[in-house]
């Protein structure tokens, strides 16, 4: 058959009084993720560049819900078998050669499923229908004790839409004598062969309470997108004056000279501070802690660094590494790196081995080889899930 003659209508039945989903509304009007599970359904057929109509079977008691609908209506029959059948009538002679039966239940179908199951009716098959294979060990039970065993092999979950050449499939529901689980069921009695194609987790059916929770969950993460990751970097320098000690990386070091700063001067922590702002576009130290403001004088820059973790987390980032540079002569790093690694994982709440602190010299060139000062230079990476 050429793709001119293919034609394609949906049937989505709707007619369902969603009993064992629990009291109240009829499961397919109540919403899920920002909109009603119909709509879900219905979007998925609408905007699909392979199907030319769609169809929806709704009950006649719903009026006030399906009223709202942007695609036509048919009113269903008692069972799924007879909502079916009220779609596939009302297409009749319509010039539809296939017809893709869904449930309106199954609100997470996705567009490659809907592609699988025209590919195999393009192929020539009779019909076709998404499945998963069973991957859990089949019980028979009684009376809440197992009784036997059953063989999984070539077993599957049957999954909609289930899709057919129109006029064998019209033809097999009006001759079926009803109570069929499903389209595929009514299609085998009349002698048809379906195809099996890949279904998909999503695609599951809402039948009782906690499927919405399933479905929503499944939804929510493929609107999250791909993980954000960000790099951030930081550079800072102070100079040497008079003093026996100075304090890098949260750590007191005897020294010959100390470092000169409004706070601590801790050169090393302030450095990976700004990269933690700097993954953010947070501007850095001096943004948040304003040297004019005297409240920061002698300050332990263990706040500034706490301050920009802080910030990270109540934006939904975990800092995932941070790695930093001391640039100096003296004092030697080495011996006090274990500590310093400690000391800031401590204050960032991460593992040592994401810390790394360590430490490079000039070669006695520049301000930092003539010991006029130590920089640093830091990198940490934030993620968001
Ligand atoms: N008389 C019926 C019965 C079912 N369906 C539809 O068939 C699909 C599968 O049925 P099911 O999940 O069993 O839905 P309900 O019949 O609504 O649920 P329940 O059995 O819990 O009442 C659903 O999209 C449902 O709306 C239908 O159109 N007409
Ligand atoms: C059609 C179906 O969704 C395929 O898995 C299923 O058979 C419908 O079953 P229900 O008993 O009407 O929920």
């Amino acid at each position: 058959m050429t793709n001119s003659a293919f034609k394609t209508a949906a049937v989505i039945v709707a007619a369902g009084r969603g009993t064992r989903a629990g009291a109240g509304l009829p499961k397919q009007w109540r919403s899920l993720a920002g909109q009603r599970v119909a709509d879900h359904a219905i979007t998925a057929f609408v905007t699909h560049p392979r199907i030319d109509h769609v169809l929806v079977v709704v009950h006649p008691d719903d009026t006030e819900h399906s009223a709202s609908l942007t695609v036509p209506t048919v009113s269903g029959g008692a069972t799924r078998d007879a909502s079916v059948l009220a779609g596939l009538n009302a297409l009749n002679d319509q010039g539809f050669s296939h017809v893709l039966i869904h449930d309106v239940a199954r609100a997470g179908i996705d567009a490659s499923t809907i592609d699988a199951v025209i590919d195999a009716l393009q192929s020539g098959a009779d019909g076709a229908a998404p499945a998963l294979p069973v991957t859990d060990a089949l019980w028979c039970g009684a009376n809440g004790v197992v009784t036997g065993t059953q063989s999984r092999d070539g077993l599957f979950r049957a999954q909609t839409p289930q899709g057919f050449a129109f006029d064998a499939i019209l033809a097999a529901h009006r001759a079926h004598p009803g109570n069929a689980a499903d389209d595929v069921e009514v299609a085998r009695a009349a002698g048809l062969d379906v195809t099996i194609v890949a279904g998909n987790e999503r695609n599951l059916k809402i039948t009782t309470p906690d499927d919405f929770a399933r479905l929503e969950k499944h939804l929510q993460n493929d609107q999250r997108g791909p993980m954000d990751i960000r790099l951030g970097n930081g550079y800072d320098v102070h100079a040497f004056e008079d003093g026996d000690h100075v304090i890098l990386c949260g750590i007191k070091i005897p020294h010959t000279k100390a470092l000169k700063g409004h706070s601590d001067a801790d050169v090393g922590m302030h450095a990976v501070t700004d990269a933690v702002y700097g993954a953010m576009a947070e501007g850095d130290i001096g943004r948040h802690f304003p040297p004019t403001e005297s409240e920061w004088k002698d300050m332990d820059s263990a706040v500034f660094l706490k301050h920009a973790v802080n910030l990270a987390a109540s934006k939904g980032f975990t800092i995932s590494n941070v790695d930093c540079t001391l640039i100096c002569e003296r004092p030697k790093v080495g011996p006090h790196a274990a500590a310093m690694m400690a000391r800031m994982g401590e204050i960032m709440g991460l593992a040592t081995d994401r810390v790394s602190i360590k430490a490079t010299t000039s070669e006695k060139l520049g301000f930092t080889g003539r010991e006029e000062g130590i920089a640093a230079i830091a990198t940490a990476t934030l993620v968001k899930p």
